[in-house]
């Protein structure tokens, strides 16, 4: 791996190691991929403007989202299906994740159990902070049941994904005819748990039915904090800090979902703006270097979330590849700070960002 410098470098490798089937799986959006492709072309257009002469020295990169602490402003997105992708799956994510000192938002459709997850994240850090990502179920009780199996995992937030009343439409997996995961693979959180008996694994239940009463209910079943993914209008941020709701993630889902949909870092500066710092965004889609980390931040962001490039680390390297993905963005994130004169990531501001028409 010693040859691979970027986190670009890794796609290459995994797409060499991976079903094709697969890789598509992975790599691909929805529909033509347009937002696929400007969620990392909008960053590329931001332009920097650092300051010098500062003294801050080697910058310091912890900091702390939702009352958890991060070793970085660098998150990992909830992906599913990590077996698809390397034999240890979602147990070599939650070591390499959990090592680094950052935030795990594991997905409920993994192929490992959520109590599996946690158990291999604690051999390797003492408090390792996971969140668990949650598709509403119109079953309440089912809601509840992934819930509690959460929260008794030692969860410590909600991450509800937001923008998915319906499947994304890939054509990539309709040319492949890929809809089910291979025999012997499974969402283990989705099985229904029953003493003594492996129990029926159910189906993801994606509805355009799902309505703020459903986050209401959500909200008052648990105490632990509620995120909301998949934001991109401002007025639903509001609406969502209205609702008790505890961060959001500004959001496209990679472009899997509403193609030609607006890339998210040209959707954070009003969504930041329309929550008013009333509670954290994040972000996700499209981070590949550091400058997008700080061009996020600079935004407002409170941290950002890694998706493919995690899931390329471990294609090519199980929990070692995902350890030297997240190295080589915490490297360019305090290079890309010191370049900026900037001695943490508390110190970026907008004022990073030259005035001017923004896209
Ligand atoms: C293969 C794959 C599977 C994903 N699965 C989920 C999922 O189960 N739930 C979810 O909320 N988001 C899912 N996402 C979206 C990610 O959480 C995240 O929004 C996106 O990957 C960020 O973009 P990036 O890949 O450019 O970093 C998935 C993304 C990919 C690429
Ligand atoms: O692939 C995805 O992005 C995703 O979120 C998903 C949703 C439902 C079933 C499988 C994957």
């Amino acid at each position: 791996m010693d040859e691979l410098l970027t986190v670009a470098d890794f796609e290459a490798p995994a797409r060499a190691a991976l079903d094709p089937v697969h890789y598509d799986y992975f790599a691909g959006g929805a529909r033509d991929e347009i937002t696929l492709a400007a969620n990392e072309s909008a960053f590329a257009r931001i332009r920097l403007r650092p300051r010098i002469l500062r003294g801050r020295g080697t910058p310091e990169l912890a900091t702390a989202v939702l009352g958890a602490p991060a070793s970085m402003p660098i998150l990992v997105a909830p992906t599913a299906f990590h077996r698809l992708a390397h034999p240890d799956a979602e147990r070599a994510t939650a070591r390499a994740v959990a090592s680094a000192g950052t935030v795990l938002i594991a997905a409920m459709l993994s192929t490992v159990a959520i109590e599996d997850i946690a158990a291999e994240a604690r051999k390797v850090a003492v408090d390792p902070v996971l969140w668990f990502q949650l598709y509403l179920q119109r079953d309440l009780g089912f809601t509840e049941a992934v819930v509690r199996r959460a929260e008794s995992a030692g969860v410590r937030a909600l991450v509800v994904t937001a923008d998915s009343p319906a499947l994304g439409h890939h054509e990539r997996n309709d040319r492949h005819g890929f809809h089910d995961l291979p025999a012997g693979m499974r969402c283990e959180n989705l099985r229904e748990l029953r003493a003594g008996e492996p129990g029926h694994v159910r189906q993801v239940d994606l509805s355009p039915e799902l309505s703020w009463r459903h986050v209401e209910r959500l909200r008052s079943l648990t105490d632990l904090p509620i995120l909301l993914k998949g934001v991109l209008h401002p007025e639903d941020a509001r609406i969502a800090a209205d609702a008790g709701i505890d961060g959001i993630v500004v959001s496209n889902h990679g472009g899997r979902q509403l193609d030609t949909a607006m890339a998210s870092i040209e959707a954070l500066p009003d969504v930041v703006d329309a929550v008013a710092g009333r509670l954290p965004v994040l972000l996700d889609g499209g981070i590949r270097r550091g400058t997008d980390v700080v061009k996020a931040l600079a935004y407002g962001a409170a941290a950002v979330a890694v998706g493919r490039p995690v899931v390329w680390g471990l294609t090519v390297g199980g929990e070692a590849g995902v350890t030297r993905v997240l190295e080589i963005l915490r490297d360019e994130l305090a290079h890309t700070l010191m370049l900026c004169g900037c001695g943490s990531p508390a110190e970026v501001s907008r004022d990073l960002l030259p005035a001017g028409p923004r896209w």
